[in-house]
């Protein structure tokens, strides 16, 4: 077998080949396809740049008011006509904006998409620090950088004590994935709905986005949120302007190396285990085995690798952003079942959502 994907691979090296393929009518559609494909990937920084910058001027939110000419938009922009209809013409081309009439521009299906969605903006501009940290891929790889961009910006990847991180450290990164909870959230909860549960323990919960989402959709809900200690403190602000108060409060500590608080019946672990590696994954599957009680559920809820039709999210973006941070990758469905045995998990159950690409959603109940 591996003879013949050998003799294949040989015949579409061969520039004779590929000359003839992109002739032939019938391979034709084929060698056009892959050119485009491989285009790109060369190019996809150039298109990432241009989304960046319609973030920056705001463009998306400006052609959500109404459509606009060029001049319009270059006037509003502050840049020259000219710049401003080249900014237009790629972002056109790449479907983030379309045209309306012969000389006027509005948001195209993807840049609508953008519009309202303040966690995808604020993800467009962090991007610009993970690229930053690819500028060489191959050092990366080699462990040769010794101070990336995203391990500053994530200290508890590298840090011995975590626990010790002030509330300084811990603003930028929670206030992100605050603002990309929405997203998580809804998908999380209409996959796995929390209605048959008394109260929940969100561990590695960050400011409390996903805990409030829950308490406002089922009202019954009580709720622990456990994270560091000054993110503990973030979440406790937030319930209170919440006014949640009465049914949410935040413990803080390190899950690698304190216990976990008992008393939920429903334990989720929202993009955590992917932050580690096997070993703290492991450590942090036991301690909430430890911590549920025999009619427990766990909840595990991250993006995961090899999702059909969403292949490079966790293999490449994941892997080459986790790389970065300095810790951790995306898993397979299967790789989280098989940490979850170990840990003492069984009836393992994967929950379908909207949009696999964001989070998959595993649950899990403790075993003897
Ligand atoms: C009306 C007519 C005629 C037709 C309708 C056609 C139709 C059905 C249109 C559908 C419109 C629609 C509903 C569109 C929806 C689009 C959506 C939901 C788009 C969502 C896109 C989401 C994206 C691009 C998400 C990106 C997420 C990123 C980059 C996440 C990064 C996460 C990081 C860095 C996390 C870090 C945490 C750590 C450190 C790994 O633990
Ligand atoms: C990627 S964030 C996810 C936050 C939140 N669950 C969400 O999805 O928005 C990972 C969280 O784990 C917390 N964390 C990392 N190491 C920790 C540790 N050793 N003990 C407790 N929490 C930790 C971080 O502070 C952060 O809030």
């Amino acid at each position: 077998m591996d003879r013949l994907w050998s003799a294949r691979d040989r015949l579409m090296a061969s520039p004779r080949f590929r000359h003839w393929a992109a002739a032939f009518p019938l391979t034709r559609p084929i060698a056009r396809r892959r050119s485009r494909d491989l285009f790109d990937l060369c190019a996809g920084f150039v298109y990432s740049q241009v989304l960046l910058a319609c973030v920056r001027l705001r463009l998306f939110d400006i052609l959500a008011q109404r459509s606009m000419t060029a001049h319009e938009v270059s006037r509003r922009l502050g840049m020259e006509d000219e710049a401003a209809e080249r900014l237009l013409r790629a972002a056109v081309s790449l479907r983030l904006l379309a045209r309306r009439g012969e000389d006027r521009f509005g948001l195209g299906p993807l840049g609508s998409a953008l519009v309202g969605n303040p966690g995808l903006t604020a993800m467009v501009e962090h991007h610009a620090m993970l690229y930053d940290d690819l500028r060489d891929p191959v050092a990366l790889l080699r462990g040769e950088c010794r101070r990336t961009e995203l391990s500053g910006y994530w200290p508890y990847a590298g840090a011995e004590r975590p626990a010790d991180l002030t509330g300084p450290q811990v603003a930028a990164y929670s206030a992100l994935m605050a603002a990309s909870q929405p997203l998580i959230a809804e998908e999380v909860l209409a996959a796995y709905p929390l209605d048959r549960h008394r109260c929940l323990m969100d561990v590695g919960g960050g400011e409390g986005a996903f805990v409030s989402a829950a308490a406002s959709r089922f009202p019954k809900l009580q709720a622990v949120l456990f994270d560091l200690p000054a993110v503990a403190q973030r979440a406790r602000e937030r319930f209170r302007s919440d006014g949640l108060d009465l049914r949410a409060s935040a413990v803080g500590g390190d899950f690698l190396s304190d216990p976990l608080p008992s008393g939920a019946d429903v334990l989720s672990l929202v993009r955590v285990l992917h932050d580690h590696d096997d070993a703290g994954a492991l450590a942090i599957l036991r301690a909430a085995r430890q911590a549920l009680g025999p009619d427990g559920t766990l909840l595990i809820a991250e993006p995961m690798a090899e999702v059909a039709g969403a292949e490079p999210v966790g293999d490449a973006y994941f892997g080459f952003y986790l790389l970065a941070m300095g810790r951790g990758h995306a898993r397979t469905a299967g790789e989280i079942t098989a940490l979850l045995r170990r840990a003492g998990f069984g009836g393992v159950q994967r929950h379908a959502t909207a949009m696999p690409l964001l989070t998959g959603v595993i649950t899990a109940r403790p075993q003897d």
